[in-house]
Formats: structure tokens, sequence, C-alpha cells
């Protein structure tokens, strides 16, 4: 059947456009939520054009223009729509509000929440505009404002009168120093310091500032990791200024990075110089043999305990480019949680590491603090990437000024040199680095001279204070005990009425000094419960006698020293203890052993008999036998004792027999005694076997070490009779008991 058309026109718009306000709806259901009649109209008037002719005369108006002609008066229909999207409050309402608000707002213990819910512009609606006339009568008397007795705060001047401020100025002048003055314009001469690369401008900028200050922040202790090599220059005064001013709750301690890379007396002496200011702890980051590592988590331990009143505390790492943080935070972790790499910035943003349950680490970018250090030494201390120095060769002069020479010789092979230039060509040449035509690839073998001297290859230290001159009596002193020190004495010299004075006067601010100090001392109470033997520290490079030896010390008395590092360190080896606190402050180990050579009078050594001081060494020299026998017993794989120290224990010891001349004799037949019998003791249970026990004895040597040691030492269920090897000792026993 067809549909009957209609014909007439219509006012009705049957097109399903969706511009059209009559379209037919879709069924309810289908998922099409069509506009309403008045959102298609509103639509349909933001679409509409004026029309207008030729000569600019409107054609067809837009629909919710005016029809009537101009000059025409009319009214605004008076209808409460016009109001309906405001809300009125009365000015009681009002007032109640500004008052009771106000008052909350000034409480800097409340807070208003959903501000942006509340007519918070309501508080402000009294406020005058900022060029507005100033009523301060309006609210102060007259009497109290301009009178004789105004309260009204002044302006705190400098100067009280003309006269001071004349005196002032001259004074400033003769202190001038156009090299200060940042304003001074000067003629232009043509010439002007080049700017510098952006390179050395690494470690500066506001991003890497930004991740140190959300360290320092979120972090309960902070701990500053310095090079050993160079303490002071990878270290920030003005960091630490900042924090004992603005956030002076906050432990701040030092790790010294890096010992094994110089003498472990300077170690003690940097130990001993840091502590003074803040708590300093020796680090050897490394996740085969590490040094450190037991005094530092025993440290935080400690520290976690102070914050009973926090689920867990934060330690952050802040630190120069390249001196170790993140090195530090896995050596701590004993495995690999931070990249490392010897290229400075490798740490780009603040990463969270947990330790422990209570304990969480936090590592930061190196940041490079504002100094005055020049490319060179920017390019030394490791901040800037080898690779991207632009003219490596410029540096080298620096390198071969602060090297020892013969340390150059000794790494590079190169016996003399003229220049540094020289030097660069020679190496060159040794090492084969030529660039077309034989030349010698100069910038080559700088970039390599620099990397080494980044990594720590060519032997490097910068002597600590107090080497050139020995304070005897100061260096003995931790330092912070100083302080107290001088309290003592002028308690001792005051009477008692002052005393009583001084403890009325007392005011707030030296409570709250003696609350820090409480601090202090509970944080050196936690301190002297770390302890550190240095002479564990496993020194990597080799260093002539010269740098072994403390500056102006006794050499035999460093020689005693070291020695009784050792037997510390083997006594400590063989209880297998962890470096645990038993009173001694790290500072104090550090200052006893640092000044040891000093204090030691020469007159008690002269006293010393010769053969005292042989049978002083004999004894050490037993002690180290019985325990290296006891560690070849247990199979230790690695017996950390300082090559270093070794090496000076035995040349002094040398040198001791050759100026007591019949005692070395005693000494060296003892010791071939000894040795003859050991030789022996292995052999005679030999002696004593049967053909089959030596047999199955000589198997067993040649088996692999590792599963000799796993079969003893594990229940393995279906273990194999024949791979059972006795080991020598016990089989001696056996027959020993045999033979009873
Ligand atoms: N010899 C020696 N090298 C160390 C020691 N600690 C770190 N290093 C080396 O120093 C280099 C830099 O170590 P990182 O841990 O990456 O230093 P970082 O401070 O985190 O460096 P950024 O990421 O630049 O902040 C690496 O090559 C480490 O192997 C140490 O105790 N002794």
């Amino acid at each position: 059947m067809v549909k009957p058309r209609f014909k007439g026109k219509s006012t009705i718009n049957t097109s399903a456009a969706s511009s059209n306000p009559d379209r037919p709806k879709t069924p309810a259901g289908s998922g099409n939520s069509m506009r309403d009649r008045a959102t298609v109209r509103r639509l349909n008037m933001y679409r509409q054009k004026q029309r207008c002719n030729n000569r600019g005369q409107v054609i067809k108006r837009l629909s919710y223009q005016s029809t009537v002609s101009d000059g025409t008066q009319a009214r605004v229909e008076p209808n409460i729509k016009w109001f309906a999207n405001t809300r009125v409050i009365k000015q009681s309402s009002l007032q109640k509000f500004q008052d009771e608000m106000g008052a909350v707002k000034k409480d800097p213990y409340r807070v208003v929440m959903k501000q942006s819910r509340l007519p918070m512009s309501l508080l402000h609606d009294r406020v005058k505009a900022h060029n507005s006339k100033v009523h301060i009568l309006d609210t102060e008397g007259f009497e109290t404002t301009f009178g004789p007795k105004a309260q009204r705060k002044r302006p705190s001047l400098v100067v009280g009168d003309v006269k001071d401020l004349a005196e002032q100025a001259v004074v400033s002048a003769q202190t001038y120093s156009a090299e200060k003055d940042r304003d001074l314009v000067t003629e232009d001469d043509g010439v002007r310091e080049e700017a510098r690369e952006e390179i050395f401008k690494k470690g500066q900028s506001k991003r890497i500032w930004g991740e140190l200050y959300k360290v320092i922040d979120s972090s309960d202790v902070i701990i500053q990791v310095l090079d050993a090599r160079d303490p002071m220059g990878t270290r920030s005064q003005s960091i630490e200024t900042y924090m004992r001013k603005e956030k002076p709750w906050k432990h701040l301690i030092f790790v010294l990075n890096k010992c094994d890379l110089i003498p472990t007396w300077v170690t003690k002496r940097w130990v001993a110089v840091l502590s003074a200011e803040y708590p300093t702890l020796a680090f050897h980051a490394s996740l085969t043999n590490s040094f450190g590592k037991g005094s530092l988590i025993q440290l935080l331990r400690q520290f976690g305990k102070l914050h009973t009143d926090k689920k867990q505390i934060s330690v952050g790492f802040i630190g120069y480019p390249n001196v170790g943080k993140s090195s530090v935070i896995n050596t701590l972790r004993s495995k690999k949680v931070c990249n490392v790499a010897p290229l400075a910035g490798e740490t780009k943003v603040w990463q969270y590491i947990t330790l422990m349950r209570r304990i969480f680490l936090i590592d930061c970018p190196g940041v490079v603090y504002p100094s005055e250090d020049s490319e060179s030494d920017i390019v030394l201390k490791g901040v800037v990437q080898v690779e991207k120095i632009r003219n490596p060769e410029e540096h080298i002069p620096a390198v071969l000024e602060r090297a020892k020479p013969e340390y150059i010789q000794k790494t590079y092979r190169i016996p003399t040199w003229s220049s540094p230039e020289d030097f660069l060509e020679k190496l060159a040449m040794r090492m084969g680095k030529l660039l077309k035509g034989g030349e010698p690839d100069l910038t080559c073998v700088s970039k390599m001279v620099l990397n080494d001297w980044q990594r720590g290859r060519i032997p490097f230290f910068v002597k600590p204070p107090g080497c050139e001159e020995e304070h005897e009596g100061k260096d003995k002193l931790p330092v912070e005990m100083a302080p107290e020190a001088t309290e003592c004495v002028q308690e001792e010299g005051a009477t008692e009425e002052q005393c009583k004075e001084m403890v009325a006067a007392m005011s707030a601010e030296q409570e709250a000094q003696q609350q820090q100090k409480h601090k202090h001392e509970q944080v050196q109470k936690i301190l002297s419960n770390v302890r550190q033997n240095f002479g564990k520290i496993n020194v990597a490079p080799e260093f002539n006698d010269e740098d072994l030896a403390p500056v102006q010390t006794d050499d035999l008395a460093f020689s005693d020293l070291s020695g009784s590092d050792v037997e510390k360190d083997s006594e400590e080896e063989e209880n297998g203890e962890e470096e645990k606190g038993d009173g001694e402050t790290a500072a104090g180990d550090a200052e006893a052993a640092a000044t040891t050579p000093a204090g030691q009078p020469a007159k008690v050594e002269e006293k010393k008999s010769s053969r005292e001081t042989i049978r002083e060494l004999d004894g050490k020299i037993a002690k180290y036998k019985q325990f290296l026998d006891r560690a070849r017993l247990k199979r230790f794989s690695a017996i950390r004792i300082p090559k270093a120290l070794s090496d000076k224990v035995l040349t002094d010891m040398k040198v001791k027999q050759a100026g007591n001349n019949p005692q070395p004799k005693a000494v060296t037949q003892v010791g071939k005694k000894r040795k003859t019998e050991e030789a022996e003791e292995p052999t005679r249970p030999h002696r004593s076997l049967t053909s089959k026990q030596r047999r199955a004895a000589d198997r067993a040597q040649k088996v692999k070490k590792v599963g000799t040691r796993y079969y003893e030492t594990h229940n393995v269920k279906n273990k194999n009779k024949n791979r059972k090897m006795p080991t020598a000792p016990s089989e001696g026993k056996k027959a020993k008991r045999s033979k009873r």
C-alpha cells in the first residue's frame, strides 16, 4: 500500500537531522541519548549568521535580534528568573561567617577543608584596594599612633641620624673592592672570558637542586658521601649551613668513601678531622670486599631506635657526582639495586630503596655545589664525563701537577718528560696511539689518562690538615669534647654566687640549646657504639714509603700501630665478628689511632731493649702464623690483611733484625724450627697410614676443594662413601689413637 503524501505546507519539520528540534525520537533503551528540544534550539541559535546586502544593510536579522526600530524604548521583563542563579545572604549571616571563618583562618592549628566549596571570597570583601588610603586612626587612637607614647612599629634603620649615615658611607667607601662589584660597568676592551662549556655546569641545574631538596626534605638522616681522595673538595659547606639553620632536627653524617684508594693513616686522619664537625665513618663500597658496612648499618639502626615515634626512618644519600652514593647503597643491600657507573650523572632522579623493615634509603643525583673551581678542578673531581670534554689535553698539566711523578712513572712506565705535551707524546708512542702519518693521538691518550685519574688508577690523595704540624694534645681530644672541657674550666673558676646568677638568667633560648645538647649527647652515645678497625681496609694502589707513613711520625711507632691493627683484625676474623661497638667512639678510635704515633714518646722507645722488641715481634709473628694456620684449616677463601700493612711490618722487622746482629739468628732459627715442625706434621700420619688409606688421601687431594667442603659440611642423604674424604689432620688423629 502506498502511503499518501502530504502536499500542503507544514510547520512540522520531519527531517531526522540532529539540528531539527522536532525530529522523531529514537526508541528508549537504544543507547542514543538525544538532545532535547531546548538544546537543539540553542545550538541552532549559535549557528545562525546575519545576512547583509552588498551595501551592508541587514537583510535577515538573527532570531534574537530585536525587530523594533532604533530609538524605541523597552523594558526588561521584571521576572524572578533573572535572579535564579544567585544566592542571597543576610547581612547578619555575612557578618557571622566573616567573624567565625576569619578566626579559623588565623588560627595556625586549624585547617579549613574544602575551601573551594565555601564562599571564601566573602571573607575578603572588606579588603580595600591597594591604593586606597590607610585609615590608621580608624583602628588605633591618635595617642598610641602619633603621640609621645606611640606604640606603632617604626622601620628599623641601620643608622640613627645623618651623621651616622655619613660615617657609614665613609667606611663602606674604604672597604670597597672593584673586583667584588658585580654591577660595575667597565669599558669593553674587546677581550672577554670564554663562556664555559655546558658540560662544566653539570650537576648544577635547577632540576638537580630540586632533587637534592626533595631528598633532604624526605630524610630523617642525611649522609653526605665524600671522596676520600679529596674530602674537602667534595664537601658542601652551603648544604651543611642550610641543614644547621633550616633543618636542625635532621641528623647529618659523613661517609668517607673510596678509602681503599688512599693510605690507611690518611683515612684515620680525615676521619678524625671530619669527626670534629659531624660524625664520620670510613667506607669502601664493594659488593665482595667492603669496609664499614657493619658500622654504617649499626649506626642507622641506632638512629632508627632514636625515632621510636616513627614507623620507619629514611636515610638520604647526597654528595658530589661520582663519589659513590649508589655504590654505598648497593654495598649496604649487598646487591645491585642502584645503577653504578664510573661516569658522573649516572643517577638521574631520586630513588627509594628498602634496607630493612624500618630503614629506607634514598639515592640522590650528584650535586655540584657553587665554588670557584677551575675547569681542570671540575674534570679531576670526576664531575664531567671524559668522553664529552672537547680538549682533554688541556687538563693533563693539572694531573701531572697533582700526582707524584713516581706514580705517573710507575703507572705509565715513562721515565721522564719535559712538559705535559712531551709526556702525552711519549705515552702515545708507547701505547701505539698514532694518527695518520705517525702523529701521536694526544686527544686519545689524554682521555685515557683522565679516565685513569677519575677511576683511581693513578695514586693520589689530598693530605689531611695537621700533617705538617703534629698537635699532640689537640689531636687526642675528640673535638666534640672540646667545648665541654672549656665549660668545665669555666665552672671551676666561677664562684657559687655567679653560678646561681647564671642559673637564674637561663632563658628559654638556653633551654632550647640544652635540648639540642641533649640530642647531641644522644647521637654521641649512638656513635660510641660504633667502632671501626681501619686495619681492615684493603688499600689497592701501591703507595711509596713516604706516603705510607704519616708525615713527621716515628716509623717504629707506626709499625707498632699497624701491628696492633693486624692483631685486632685477626682476632675479629677468628671470632667471626662484625665490626661491633664496645664503647669506643669512631672518632675517638680514629683519634687514638691517628695520634698514637705522635703520642708515644721517643724516650720510652729508646728504653726498650732490642731484645724486648724482638720478643714482641716474635710474638706477633707467632700469632700471625697461628691465625694463618687456622685459616688454612678452615679453608678461608680470602684473608683480608692489607698488603701495605703486612709489607710494612715485614720491612720493619727486617730493619730491626739487621740492626741487632746476634738476635736475628735466633729469630730465624725459631722460625726455621717452627717451619720444619710444621712441614713434618702433615707427613707424620702418612708414615703410619696403610697403603689403602694413603691412596684415599691422595684422591682426596685431587678432588676440588669446593666438593670436599660440601660433602664434609652437608648432611647429604645418599652420600657416596667413596667420596668421603677425611682430611689429613683427622687421619693423623686416628692414626695416633690406633698407635696408643
Ligand atoms: N675504588 C673504589 N671505587 C668506588 C668506590 N665506591 C664507588 N666507586 C666507583 O666510583 C664510581 C662511581 O660510583 P657511583 O656509585 O655511580 O657514584 P654516584 O655518587 O652514585 O654517582 P652519580 O650517579 O653521578 O651521582 C663507580 O665506578 C664505582 O665503581 C669505592 O669505595 N672504592
